[in-house]
């Protein structure tokens, strides 16, 4: 059974289409990174896994966790799949920690929630932090949130997330924050923790690069939709929607030094203001007018699969 699905999930917001169509499962223990421009709908998809939408939004087709369906869990069951089966990883790591309790006080607060005896609560709180790479535990776990780095206080709250034991981590930019070194760093704790423990990743980013090194699959989203689904190990080889090979053409690292660093043509568009057919019509320097008028279904494209109607042509993919 997958930890996670999505099938053919819709939102809307007032009359506004924000999530077109999503349709992507995670496996037991499988990482899968959810790519694309900002207003993508990135983050709507996975707080529609919490059922932790807008007001005002409504949502459509199907997110089963765990094989239950959440739009038909009740209070209850909701407040134990927060609790206990998923654990969220936010950009601003300040946002979730408690400001005036100390470092330690938060995590045995969490590990107490969980059953944990307040004897044992201690001894596995600096366990935790241990594990994800935190200095001198003890002073630490003294220590209150403003004063520690960014870095260091999000590794706080991947411990955190990893207390509860979760069978899914839902990561939303945990480390956009961040700068480019400690970026990486964080997010390989996050990749190695949660790969020790078998809990499965939904890992948020605009940057592919850092999605792949992270994850077993990468999903690649524009304007509410998702575009392509392929293995990370096989990104640069596979990859062969345009929308896709635009971002990674737009890298700084993929360009000779000296050379222009090109960008997505364009602007991003929002699922509301896309074409009736394909989300990336209007930015697809291949487009003919079948793209405008004809949504294309996802179909199988290098190792992965593709929603665009010019694969296999030579000048496309
Ligand atoms: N509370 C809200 N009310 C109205 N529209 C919203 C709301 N939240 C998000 N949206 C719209 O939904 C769309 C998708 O937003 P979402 O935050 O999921 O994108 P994203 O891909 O996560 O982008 P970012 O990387 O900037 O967070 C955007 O067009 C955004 O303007």
């Amino acid at each position: 059974m997958n930890v996670l699905e999505f099938d053919r999930l819709r939102v809307t917001i007032g009359n506004r289409p924000i999530l077109r169509e999503v349709t992507l499962a995670v496996r037991p223990g499988e990482a899968v990174g959810l790519v694309g421009e900002s207003g993508s709908g990135k983050s709507i998809t996975v707080r529609s896994v919490l059922r932790m939408l807008p007001a005002g939004a409504t949502a459509e087709g199907s997110v089963r966790l765990l094989g239950a369906e959440i739009g038909e869990l009740d209070r209850a069951a909701l407040r134990r799949v927060r609790s206990h089966d998923v654990a969220m990883v936010f950009q601003d790591p300040r946002a979730t920690v408690n400001p005036v309790r100390t470092i330690g006080d938060f995590l045995t607060e969490v590990l107490r929630d969980q059953g944990v005896s307040r004897r044992d609560a201690g001894r596995r709180a600096a366990g935790l932090l241990a594990d994800v790479g935190v200095d001198h535990v003890g002073r630490r776990m003294r220590q209150r949130p403003h004063e520690l780095s960014g870095g260091l206080l999000q590794r706080v709250v991947i411990a955190a997330a990893l207390a509860t034991e979760p069978k899914l981590i839902l990561a939303d930019e945990p480390t956009t924050a961040l700068d480019v070194t400690t970026q990486e760093e964080v997010v390989a704790i996050l990749g190695e923790q949660r790969h020790q423990r078998n809990a499965a990743l939904l890992f948020v980013s605009h940057d592919l690069e850092l999605a792949a090194a992270v994850c077993d699959r990468i999903a690649v989203m524009y304007a509410g939709e998702i575009v392509e689904i392929l293995p990370a190990a096989r990104l640069h080889e596979d990859a062969r929607h345009p929308y896709t090979r635009a971002l990674l053409r737009s890298r700084p690292g993929t360009v000779p030094p000296g050379s222009r660093l090109r960008t997505v043509p364009g602007i991003p568009q929002a699922a509301f203001d896309a074409p009736a057919g394909c989300v990336f019509a209007d930015r697809c320097g291949h487009a003919t007018p079948h793209c405008f008028s004809v949504r294309p279904e996802p179909r199988p494209a290098g190792a992965g699969l593709a929603a665009c109607h010019l694969l296999g042509e030579p000048h496309v993919a």
